[in-house]
């Protein structure tokens, strides 16, 4: 379904080049099929153009028409200026999908003034190497057939799962953030590495091949993680020692924490836009 359709980026930062990076890679998308603009930073373009060889696009009215997929991809305070500089331009039969946080399919709907296909849809920066978690779901006016391409489109780079719009904002607080949270426990194990003993340069493949390891073994084994977790934790052992640190600092409940409040955080954002766009009216 893919074959030779055109695939337009408005907002060329740091999700627009995970999903270009990882769509190149699968060989199903050609550089010149992919379209990208951004606001003003023209040297950004450029960067995205020699080491991809995309192309660049300053009429984004002109390329909006005539590509088959248009990627809404910045920030959400940005896309009323992003939908009026495209208002009239996009047909029944293109596709629109917006990983912005929060922003709900009906707002696209309205700020585009006509009944076009909207998929909404919260990836993670793993696009890049095409091991995205990535949730979907299509606004008022999108066919079945609509939803397949966003899905074919997102399957390229990772798992998919399609959801009810109002589960996105929790899908953006658990996977669309979760990769940061992870970043966030490596620099943490590496610098408790470190303060072990062990130096950087040792601490980081520990560290990684622990990681793959256990991701490895959760998909592998099928097991929960709690039996993989008492698999490792021997009665009055090392690991017993360090999770018992762990509890003590809260560790489920912070984690749940950091998670309700992103996805919190998603809905603050959806509403902060709702409410410019109603002052507006
Ligand atoms: N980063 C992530 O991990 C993820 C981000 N998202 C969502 O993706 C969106 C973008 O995030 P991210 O890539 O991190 O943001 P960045 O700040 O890296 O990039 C945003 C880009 O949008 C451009 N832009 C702003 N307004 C316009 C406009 N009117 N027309 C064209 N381009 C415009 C900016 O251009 P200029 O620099 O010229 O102003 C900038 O390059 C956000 O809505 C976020 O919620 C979703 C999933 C994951
Ligand atoms: O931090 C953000 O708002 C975006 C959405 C998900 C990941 N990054």
């Amino acid at each position: 379904m893919l074959d030779g359709k055109t695939f337009f980026f408005i907002g060329a930062g740091n999700i627009c080049e995970s999903m270009i990076k990882g769509l190149l890679s699968t060989g199903s998308v050609r550089p010149g099929e992919v379209r990208v603009a951004n606001r003003s930073n023209q040297e950004r373009l450029t960067f995205l153009r020699n080491y991809y060889g995309i192309v660049p696009v300053q009429d984004k009215k002109a390329m909006a028409a005539a590509s088959d997929v248009i990627i809404l991809a910045m920030k959400p305070q940005d896309v009323f200026a992003a939908l009026t500089e495209l208002n009239g331009c996009i047909g029944k039969n293109q596709l629109v999908i917006s990983v912005l946080a929060g922003v709900p399919t009906a707002l696209i709907e309205e700020g585009l003034s006509c009944e076009v296909a909207v998929v909404r849809a919260m990836p993670n920066t793993s696009c890049a190497v095409l091991e995205s978690a990535t949730g979907l779901s299509r606004g008022r006016y999108t066919t079945p057939e609509q939803l397949a391409l966003a899905e074919e489109i997102f399957r390229l780079m990772g798992e998919v799962v399609v959801v009810e719009e109002h589960l996105l904002d929790a899908v953006t607080g658990l996977s669309g953030s979760g990769p940061a949270y992870i970043y966030y426990l490596v620099e943490a194990m590496e610098k408790a590495g470190e303060a072990a003993g062990i130096p950087r340069e040792l601490a980081r493949p520990l560290v990684l091949k622990t990681l793959m390891g256990a991701a490895k073994m959760l998909m592998e084994t099928g097991e929960q993680p709690e039996v993989l977790r008492q698999q490792v934790t021997s009665p009055n052992g090392t690991t017993m020692a360090g999770l018992n640190e762990l509890n003590k600092g809260n560790f489920q409940p912070l984690i749940r924490r950091a998670i309700l409040r992103a996805t919190q955080r998603s809905k603050e954002l959806g509403k902060i836009i709702i409410d410019r766009q109603l002052a507006n009216q």
